[in-house]
């Protein structure tokens, strides 16, 4: 089951009436118009040139909250009282109608998603409890948390009540567990009503030039339902998240405080983006851990209903923030989630549970984690859509739908295009108030994920979630490995290089807490970037970076250096292009522009750019790679260590890490032994050549059958080589340099092959 991907179009505000509009929806061609899409938008460059992204709903301007809600989330709530999880969360960029469309307004009609999600809980608890003369018991119970400037506050305490550190995050068996948060019973739809206007008021929110009530927080809120018979209960989570909006602080005028807090959410989505992007590409690392939101949400993990509502406003002034929107919801359409139904657990092989606790689901067993990076039929969906495009067919949807097949509600589209909803008056969000800094006590433990939680108190695990977990935590270490290999100092990183990152890692933990560490871990995390040759995702970290410290001319002089940097790689591409155009079907995803393109469409993909490009630039790139080596690293970084701004404590340096040595490897059947680098194609042996014959095949059982390689790292190294591009391993050290292989499984790989192969 994939994430069901949807977009909703905004109509314009008062204010924005008579604007130019470049957003359109349409249906595909030769079905019912009135349920589009599609979404088209104009390229940034080029008006006559379009780009088409598809989804799985498209609502237009005119779509109402009733509409929206009748074909998307309505139909999961037979689901949830099936005992499945569902999660349904709003992104878009600021002021594009999020949070109208979660909370929505006061008026019925104006109703969000989340009254109406509740609403329609209580109708069918009343129902459940009707039909079954009462055996049945529903309870529902409410968690709202908020992540501000990367911290946790619980919505249901006042601020007074909030520590500056916000409530403390913890792993617990893999899971990420919220350590204090209030879990409120809730039994009618009034109570409701009070509890999640009262939350509000206490939710961060902001005026900024984009946005009168600009949410400066992600919100979360947790709807528990648990269904309790004489024998069974069962319980099931609803998530419904409405993130703050990323935003382009050329555009916003935002002051030092609201630039912080900006940070603060581009950093998320940023994270959130990469997340996406590795899910996507079935990596084998996510980096959930680099911000609180993605490792509480840990989205594409969690099993059950998934749905991303993808708010567009659909003026030209957001043209390239729509864009860079549309982009990452076109990867969020390829992370699989397992649809699991959370199983009744036997009131008689457990103790009767006071089903009106706040620990009410405390001694569930949860369901086993999948984790979706070895979702096997993801890779081959992947292989079966590459096989139809070399072979001409149309590629299916890069998305599934779901199995209980069901429409959007049909949609009138006799409404005139124009703004149909008024502004929204309510008055409940109020500035946000990081000062307040007033404790309280601890509470139990409760989690905060989306969808699947442990708690302390956790029954015997049955033999099959065992085993889940043990696959997962070999899943996990296998991937630390791998990422341990992969951290390994690539040649174009220098020894200078790593002891400045080491360096500044020092001064990031020395500092920790503190706000300039945050302005310093962009700086870690763009010279990372950087040193990976991600030049638009270093920009970006240097961008953020920059509120933390204002007017800081060296700071502001990298940014400099960094866009003139990808300016002149831009050019160089366009150059090349010149000499040997290709031609842009209208019909595409777009592919990142980044020599004009502020940083929201940097963080678009770059796979989309020509492999013919590739090629006639890699003398360029490969340049680059120079230019970022000492000389231009170090002359920054001694600047930056002595500038007055930075004051930070020289931490003591770690012990530097050997760098890695090449292997060695021995042909045994020649007299001579070679290092790696001088083993040429023709030098090989015929173990080597075979070997590499093997590996090149990327057919994963004759991989996995090499000595010392089990499915997993078979599959890594054909993922590894995908990913890469490779399209051949022409000696044993490119091969020892694989993720997740180093110079002793090849060894192994070598040594393990049986000499009796023909040729
Ligand atoms: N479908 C809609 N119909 C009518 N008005 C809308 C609609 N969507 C958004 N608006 C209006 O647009 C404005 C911005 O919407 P909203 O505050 O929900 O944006 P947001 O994406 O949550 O922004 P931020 O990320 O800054 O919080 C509000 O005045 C809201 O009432």
């Amino acid at each position: 089951m994939s994430v069901r991907v949807v977009a909703r179009i905004r109509p314009l505000l008062k204010n924005e009436l008579g604007k130019d509009t470049i957003v359109t929806a349409e249906s595909p061609e030769g079905e019912n118009i009135a349920n589009p899409t599609i979404i088209r938008i104009p390229s940034p460059k080029n008006d006559a040139e379009s780009f088409s992204f598809q989804f799985s709903s498209v609502y237009e301007q005119q779509a109402t909250q009733q509409q929206l809600f009748d074909g998307e989330v309505a139909p999961t709530v037979k689901h949830l009282f099936n005992g499945g999880d569902v999660c349904v969360f709003a992104y878009g960029n600021t002021g594009t109608g999020k949070t109208h469309t979660m909370r929505g307004g006061k008026s019925l009609a104006d109703r969000g998603m989340i009254p109406r999600l509740l609403s329609s809980i209580y109708r069918r608890c009343r129902k459940i409890e009707k039909d079954t003369a009462g055996a049945t018991q529903v309870e529902v119970a409410l968690e709202y948390f908020e992540i501000y400037c990367d911290r946790v506050f619980d919505l249901f305490e006042p601020p007074e009540k909030r520590t500056p550190s916000g409530l403390p995050i913890r792993d617990n068996h893999g899971k990420t567990v919220i350590v204090g948060l209030t879990e409120k019973p809730c039994t009618t739809l009034k109570e409701f009503e009070h509890l999640y206007d009262q939350a509000n008021m206490n939710r961060s929110t902001s005026a900024t030039k984009l946005n009168a009530h600009s949410s400066r927080s992600h919100a979360i809120l947790c709807v528990k339902v648990t269904q309790t018979t004489e024998t069974t209960v069962r319980v099931s989570r609803a998530s419904c998240i409405d993130l703050a909006g990323s935003e382009d602080n050329r555009r916003t005028d935002n002051n030092k405080e609201r630039l912080v807090e900006s940070s603060a959410i581009n950093k998320s989505l940023f994270v959130l983006a990469q997340c996406v992007e590795a899910i996507s590409k079935k990596q084998t690392r996510i980096p959930y851990r680099e911000s609180k939101m993605t490792r509480i949400l840990s989205l594409g993990q969690n099993n059950g209903l998934t749905i991303m509502i993808l708010n567009i406003a659909p003026l030209r002034s957001y043209h390239l923030d729509t864009l860079s929107s549309l982009n990452f919801a076109n990867r969020t359409k390829k992370i699989e989630v397992c649809e699991v139904e959370n199983e009744p657990i036997y009131r008689q092989m457990v103790k009767p549970l006071a089903v009106t606790s706040s620990l009410g689901g405390a001694n569930l067993t949860r369901q086993p984690l999948r984790p979706l990076t070895a979702a096997h039929n993801a890779n081959l969906h992947d292989r079966v859509e590459t096989e139809k495009k070399k072979t001409g067919e149309k590629p299916v949807k890069a998305f599934s739908v779901y199995s209980d097949t069901r429409k959007a509600a049909p949609r009138t589209s006799n409404v005139p295009a124009q703004n149909q909803g008024v502004r929204r008056t309510e008055t409940n969000k109020r500035a946000a108030d990081p000062g307040s800094t007033l404790g309280r006590p601890p509470k139990t433990f409760r989690t905060a994920d989306s969808t699947s939680r442990y708690r302390p108190a956790e029954p015997a695990l049955s033999k099959a979630s065992i085993e889940a977990l043990i696959a997962q935590r070999i899943d996990e270490k296998l991937a630390e490995k791998a990422l341990q290999d992969a951290a390994v100092p690539a040649p174009a990183l220098s020894e200078e290089l790593q002891r400045r990152l080491d360096d500044l890692e020092h001064r990031i933990d020395a500092k920790d807490g503190d706000e300039k560490s945050q302005g310093l871990q962009f700086m870690l995390m763009a010279k990372q970037h950087r040193a990976r040759g991600e030049e638009a995702s270093a920009l970006r970290m240097l961008q953020m970076a920059l509120p933390f410290f204002p007017g800081n001319e060296k700071l502001k002089g990298k940014i400099k250096a960094s866009e003139d940097r990808i300016r002149a790689k831009k050019d160089a591409e366009r150059n090349a292009l010149v000499s040997a155009p290709v031609s842009i079907p209208t019909s595409t995803v777009p592919s990142t522009s980044l020599s004009m393109a502020p940083p929201s469409i940097l963080m678009a993909p770059l796979r989309a750019e020509k492999k013919q490009l590739k090629s006639k630039t890699a003398q360029k790139d490969d340049s680059e790679d120079e230019e970022f080596a000492p000389v231009v690293e170090s002359e920054h970084d001694a600047s930056y260590a002595s500038d007055s701004s930075f004051k930070f404590k020289k931490a003591a340096r770690k012990p530097k890490k050997s760098a890695k040595k090449l292997p060695i490897f021995r042909d045994s059947n020649e007299e001579a032994s070679f290092t790696m680098a001088t083993t040429q194609p023709d030098e090989q042996s015929p173990r080597t050549t075979h070997l590499l014959k093997i590996i090149n095949s990327r057919d994963i059982n004759q991989i996995k059958a090499l000595k010392g390689v089990g499915t997993k790292k078979a599959d890594a190294i054909v993922g590894c080589l995908s990913e890469m591009e490779v399209e051949e391993v022409r000696d044993l050290e490119s091969l020892a340099l694989l993720k997740g292989v180093g110079g002793r499984t090849v060894e192994n790989m070598r040594t393990g092959l049986s000499m009796d192969y023909s040729f």
